[in-house]
């Protein structure tokens, strides 16, 4: 489902985040974990061709379409239908004046999928939310509440992949774990691949098969997560694993 091969992000002379190698099969799950700045949200934005200003190099293959090389148009196939993106704030992406239920049926209609009351309900019940939330105006919800309204909408456009760049805030715990919770039953229960960036390791290792773990833009760790959390070989994921609380 996403296949990544030296992939290299840069800004001018710097380079902000390399990636020898990353894969996540259907039904799989794994997590980008690392300190703030250390390359996670451009790595996952690189995957949807989404870093702009940047120059990319490598091979990175998302749903069988080639990122770097391919034209728009296949991009937009694969973004936000095939791929959803979980943002950090995912209200700031939403119309501050439109409300939920609006947005859903527009995207569902634009995409010719089933855009009923009761196909809407039945979305938003599978990510634990009650549907009377498709009547709320995005300001009025929670960061959580988004985020998984945001999943939501994706796994009724028929999404195979999740990315999620999960808030950094030690005070968003309990959305980050309310948010894991839902995906990873989802991932069970319809094989989902997921990518899911955090600085929580302890989190993620909940939900994730295996870890890469990122300091300064390079990847200095990587394995099934059971092993680098029992046995973490860097100092720098020690360090991670100590800072928790
Ligand atoms: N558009 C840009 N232009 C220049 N530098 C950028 C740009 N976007 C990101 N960077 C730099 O790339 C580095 C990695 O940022 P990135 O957002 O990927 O880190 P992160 O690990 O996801 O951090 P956080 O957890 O805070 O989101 C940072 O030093 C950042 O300043």
């Amino acid at each position: 489902m996403i296949e990544v091969r030296d992939l290299r992000v840069r800004y001018g002379t710097r380079t902000v985040a390399h990636v020898p190698e990353l894969d996540v099969g259907a039904g799989e799950c794994v997590a980008v974990v690392g300190e703030s700045g250390s390359g996670k949200s451009t790595t996952l934005m690189a995957l949807l061709g989404l870093t702009e200003g940047a120059e990319v190099s490598g091979h990175v293959r998302v749903c069988g379409v080639d990122v770097l090389t391919a034209p728009a148009r296949r991009l937009r196939e694969i973004r936000g239908a095939r791929v959803a993106l979980v943002m950090q704030s995912p209200q700031a992406a939403l119309s501050p004046t439109t409300r939920l239920g609006v947005l859903m049926r527009r995207a569902l209609d634009l995409h010719d999928v089933d855009a009923s009351e009761r196909a809407m309900a039945e979305a938003v019940e599978a990510v634990l939310l009650d549907p009377a939330i498709l009547r709320r105006y995005p300001h009025e919800v929670s960061g959580g509440q988004a985020q998984r309204f945001a999943i939501a909408l994706a796994l009724a456009l028929g999404a195979e992949a999740v990315l999620a760049d999960e808030p950094t805030s030690a005070l968003d715990v309990t959305v980050q774990a309310e948010v894991v919770g839902v995906l990873r039953r989802l991932r069970k229960e319809r094989g989902l691949a997921l990518l899911l960036v955090s600085h929580d390791l302890a989190l993620v290792s909940t939900i994730a098969d295996r870890v890469l773990v990122m300091k300064d833009g390079e990847v200095v760790e990587s394995g099934p997560a059971a092993r680098v959390l029992a046995e973490p070989s860097h100092p720098y994921t020690r360090e991670l694993l100590e800072a928790l609380p």
